[in-house]
């Protein structure tokens, strides 16, 4: 199969498993009040992230059985391997749990599959918002809205793609609920002529939609919060990268799959 079929059928694949995930979150969001628990690092986990990730895992190992997938509930309940296979998924089922309790919408699933360390095709769906974005460095990248719990038809997508910024009217996006000096001190070396907050992996998306032009982050992040906005966001031509320029990469098991400081970018050059 050519890499244009593998990543068609994959990405197909995806969205329709992450709106499953979607049903089971939202069955949750919508249900009531919800119960959060504090995991050993005190970030919130609710039976959605719980619930969303069996979905995903079981759905995966169908999807592409062998493939070893790195799962953030699954990680934080029995740790992280020591080892980064060549080949594998990052799952984050429920990115933004804080925003997931703040009833604000803006929380995702996330599927990335990394190859050799880059982050080649990806998924991210917005559950409350029926907004998902697919994408793979061989077929580039698309957005779809749709329905609440609904699989976008084909012709509910759009391809998208980042833009190429004025240096001097740069939107910068940052996180709703997690800022840090470093970050700021960061953003004041830009012209910035406006900014955006969000949460989750919905920034990487803004920028691949060419809606922001950067996004610098220098608080903590694990590998599967981001594997999959970097997958779309490099697919609509945009790049992550470490704040020196150098290349960000996945598979750091000697750091426990922790992120260091990146900064996504929209198109350049
Ligand atoms: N102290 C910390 N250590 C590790 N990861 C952290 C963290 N503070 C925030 N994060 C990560 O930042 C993500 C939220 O990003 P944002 O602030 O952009 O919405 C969280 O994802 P989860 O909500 O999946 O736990 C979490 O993984
Ligand atoms: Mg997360």
């Amino acid at each position: 199969m050519s890499d244009f079929a593998r990543d068609r059928r994959l990405l197909d694949a995806l969205a329709e498993l992450s709106v499953e995930a979607g049903r089971a979150i939202l069955d949750v969001y919508e249900g009531g009040s919800i119960e959060a628990r504090a995991k050993d690092d005190r970030s919130p986990v609710t039976d959605a992230d719980e619930r969303a990730e069996a979905i995903l895992i079981a759905g995966l190992d169908k999807l592409m059985p062998g493939v070893p997938v790195i799962a953030e509930e699954a990680s934080s309940r029995d740790g992280v391997r020591s080892d980064a296979p060549p080949a594998f998924l990052l799952v984050d089922p429920l990115d933004g749990t804080r925003e997931f309790l703040a009833k604000n919408g803006e929380f995702t699933v996330n599927i990335g599959y990394v190859e050799n360390g880059e982050p080649v095709l990806g998924c991210v769906f917005a559950p409350a918002l029926g907004a998902l974005w697919i994408g793979s460095i061989a077929l580039g990248a698309k957005a779809a809205r749709a329905g609440l719990r609904e699989i976008p038809s084909s012709d509910a997508y759009q391809p998208i793609a980042a833009r190429h910024a004025a240096d001097a009217a740069l939107c910068a996006v940052a996180s709703r609920s997690h800022s840090d000096p470093t970050t700021e001190e960061f953003l004041s070396t830009l012209n910035v002529a406006s900014r955006r907050s969000a949460g989750s992996s919905l920034k990487f998306c803004l920028v691949a939609e060419g809606e922001a032009d950067v996004y610098p982050r220098f608080g903590p992040t694990m590998e599967w919060d981001t594997a999959a906005g970097h997958a779309v966001l490099a697919a609509a031509g945009g790049a992550v990268l470490k704040p020196d320029g150098s290349p960000f990469g996945y598979g750091k098991a000697e750091d426990g799959f922790r992120n260091g400081p990146f900064v996504a970018w929209g198109a350049r050059g």
